[in-house]
C-alpha cells in the first residue's frame, strides 16, 4: 500500500498509553478483496482491558478539570490531523474493510466530523437554573461527565463508529477504552495515532483487540466503567444490555435495522430509483441503516421496478482500491451466504430475480434485485446486510405503513413523495428514530443517529449526542 505515512498502518494496541505491537501470534487482518495479510494486531484480553479503564481513571480528572475550550483545542487538531491525512486512512480502511476508497474517503470525512462538532459542542454542556419552589431555596443544575467510558464497535463504519462515540465522550470530559471489530482494527489504531500526535493524554483513549467477550466481560463488570457504547448486531447488544445491569452503567446501543423504503405514487422516480440506490448499495449493502425492503405503489411499481433494474445493471463490482469501482467485496463469506440465502427463500416462494445475486470470486457478489417480494420471504423481517434490492408491490397508504411497521426493528425508513400532506402523515405513522424524505441518505454528525424499538436506545452525533457522556446534578442551595 502507497501511504504518504506507512507509520499509519500499525498492527498495535494503545493501552493505558503503552503501544503493544502485534505480532504473528495475534489477530490477522486481511484485505477482503485479495486475501492478503496486512498486518496482525494483538490478541489481548481482561488484564488488559482493566489495565486501560484504570489508567483511564487516573487520567479523567485532569481531562474533566480543564476548560471546554482547552478540550477543544485538542479535539480539533486531532480533527485536523485526521482531514490532513484523509487519503492515508481511506487507503487503510479500503484495505481492510473493502468498500470503494471514494465511500472510505466520504467515511473518513464523516468520522472527522463528529471531531470537529463536538470539539464545539463540548462548550455547549449548559446546566440550568430552576426557579425554586421556596423562598429560601435555589436551585442549580450542572451537567457533569459520567466517568470512564468503554465502546464497542463493528467492521462496516471501521472510522466513524469510533469517532461518533470518542468524540462527545472526550469533549464531554471522559476517556474512552475502544474495541474495534477485530476484522478492521487499523483504522482505529491510525485514529488513536493521530489523537496522540494532536497532544490527547495516551491514557485517555486506548484501543484494545482480542477476544470480544472477555474484553466486553471487563467493560460491564468493572464499576469504574460508567458508560457503555456498541453498535453492532442485535444479539449482541441485547447481551451487553444486560450484562451493563450489574453496575447501572449508562448505554448506548445502536444496533440492526430492516429499513423500508417507500415510493408513493406521486414520487419523483428517477430521484426515488437514485435514492434506493444509494440507500441500499452504499458499502455494498453492510449498512444497519440501508433500506432492506423497497415498496413501491402499484401505480408506478413497474416503471419504478425497470428503472431500477437498470441502475443495479450499472454498478460495477470489484476491488474497492481500483477506480470506478461501486460496489467491493463483502466483509467475508458468512455475509455472501446470508444474501444467497434470502434470494434463494424469496425465489423459493414465487419472488422474480430480475438480476444479479451471482458470485464474482471472492466474496464479490453481484448487487441483485427481485420483485413479486412479499411478506412470508425471510427478506421482509430479517436484515440481510448485503447488496440486495427486495421490492414489494402496495396499495395504499395504510398498507404501505402497517408493512413497514410490522418489524420489531425500528432504526432508519425513508419514502418518496410528494403531497404535503401525505408526508407528513407518513413521517408521523413510521415507527422509525429516523426518515428520509426525498432522500436516500440521511447520516450526518448535526443530526441524532439512532432508533426505537429494538434497533438501539441513545443517540448519536447532534447536540442529543453530547448528553450521554453526560450526568444531570441539582444543587439545592439554601439562601
Ligand atoms: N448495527 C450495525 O451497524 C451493525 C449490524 N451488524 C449486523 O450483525 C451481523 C453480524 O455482524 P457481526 O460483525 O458479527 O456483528 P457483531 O455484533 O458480532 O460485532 C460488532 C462488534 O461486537 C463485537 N462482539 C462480538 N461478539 C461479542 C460479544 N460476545 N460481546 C461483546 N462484543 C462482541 C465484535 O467483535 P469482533 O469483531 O472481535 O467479533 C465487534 O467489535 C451483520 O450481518 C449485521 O446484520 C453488524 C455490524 C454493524
Ligand atoms: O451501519 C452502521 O453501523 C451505522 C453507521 C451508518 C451511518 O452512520 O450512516
Amino acid at each position: 500500500m502507497n501511504l504518504a505515512r506507512p507509520e499509519l498502518l500499525r498492527g498495535a494496541n494503545l493501552i493505558a498509553g503503552r503501544w503493544i505491537e502485534g505480532d504473528a501470534n495475534g489477530i490477522a487482518v486481511t484485505n477482503p478483496a485479495t486475501g492478503e495479510t496486512l498486518a496482525h494486531v494483538p490478541k489481548l484480553g481482561r488484564a488488559e482491558a482493566a489495565e486501560a479503564i484504570a489508567a483511564a481513571a487516573q487520567a479523567m480528572p485532569a481531562w474533566a478539570a480543564q476548560t471546554a475550550k482547552a478540550r477543544s483545542i485538542i479535539l480539533r487538531r486531532w480533527f485536523d490531523l485526521i482531514m490532513t491525512n484523509q487519503e492515508d486512512l481511506a487507503k487503510i480502511m479500503t484495505a481492510e474493510q473493502g468498500k470503494p476508497l471514494a465511500e472510505s474517503r466520504g467515511e473518513i470525512a464523516y468520522a472527522a466530523s463528529f471531531i470537529e462538532w463536538f470539539a464545539e459542542e463540548g462548550k455547549r454542556a449548559y446546566g440550568d437554573v430552576i426557579p425554586p419552589h421556596a423562598a429560601d431555596k435555589r436551585i442549580l443544575v450542572l451537567k457533569q461527565p459520567v466517568g470512564v467510558a468503554a465502546a464497542i464497535t463493528p467492521w462496516n463504519f471501521p472510522a466513524a463508529m469510533i469517532t461518533r462515540k470518542a468524540g462527545p465522550a472526550l469533549a464531554a470530559g471522559c476517556p474512552m477504552v475502544v474495541k474495534p471489530a477485530s476484522a478492521t482494527p487499523l483504522s482505529a489504531v491510525a485514529l488513536a495515532i493521530l489523537a496522540v500526535e494532536a497532544g490527547l493524554d495516551a491514557r485517555l483513549l486506548s484501543v484494545i483487540t482480542g477476544s470480544a467477550s472477555a474484553i466486553a466481560a471487563e467493560f460491564t463488570a468493572n464499576a469504574t466503567v460508567r458508560k457503555l457504547s456498541f453498535t453492532g448486531s442485535t444479539e449482541i447488544g441485547k447481551q451487553l444490555y444486560a450484562a451493563a445491569a450489574q453496575h447501572v452503567q449508562k448505554i448506548s446501543l445502536e444496533l440492526g435495522g430492516n429499513a423500508p423504503f417507500i415510493v408513493l405514487d406521486d414520487a419523483d422516480l428517477d430521484a426515488a430509483v437514485e435514492g434506493a440506490i444509494q440507500s441500499k448499495f452504499r458499502n455494498a449493502g453492510q449498512t444497519c441503516v440501508c433500506s432492506n425492503r423497497i415498496y413501491a405503489q402499484a401505480g408506478i411499481h413497474d416503471a419504478f421496478v425497470a428503472r431500477l433494474a437498470e441502475r443495479v445493471k450499472q454498478l460495477k463490482v470489484g476491488d474497492g482500491a481500483a477506480p470506478g469501482t461501486d460496489i467491493g467485496p463483502m466483509i467475508d463469506m458468512a455475509a455472501v451466504e446470508k444474501t444467497e440465502e434470502h434470494i434463494a427463500d424469496a425465489v423459493a416462494k414465487g419472488a422474480t430475480l430480475l438480476t444479479g445475486g451471482t458470485r464474482m470470486g471472492g466474496t464479490f457478489l453481484a448487487p441483485a434485485l427481485l420483485s413479486g417480494v412479499t411478506a412470508e420471504m425471510a427478506v421482509a423481517r430479517e436484515e440481510t446486510f448485503g447488496p440486495l434490492a427486495p421490492v414489494f408491490r402496495f396499495e395504499t397508504d395504510a398498507d404501505a405503513i402497517a408493512a413497514a411497521n410490522a418489524t420489531e426493528f425500528g432504526l432508519a425508513a425513508y419514502f418518496y413523495g410528494q403531497n404535503l400532506s401525505r408526508v407528513f402523515r407518513l413521517a408521523e405513522a413510521l415507527d422509525y428514530g429516523m426518515v428520509g424524505i426525498n432522500t436516500g441518505l440521511i447520516s450526518t454528525e448535526v443530526a441524532p443517529f439512532g432508533g426505537v424499538k429494538e434497533s438501539g436506545v441513545g443517540r448519536e452525533g447532534s447536540k442529543y449526542g453530547l448528553d450521554e457522556y453526560l450526568e444531570t446534578k441539582y444543587l439545592c442551595i439554601g439562601v
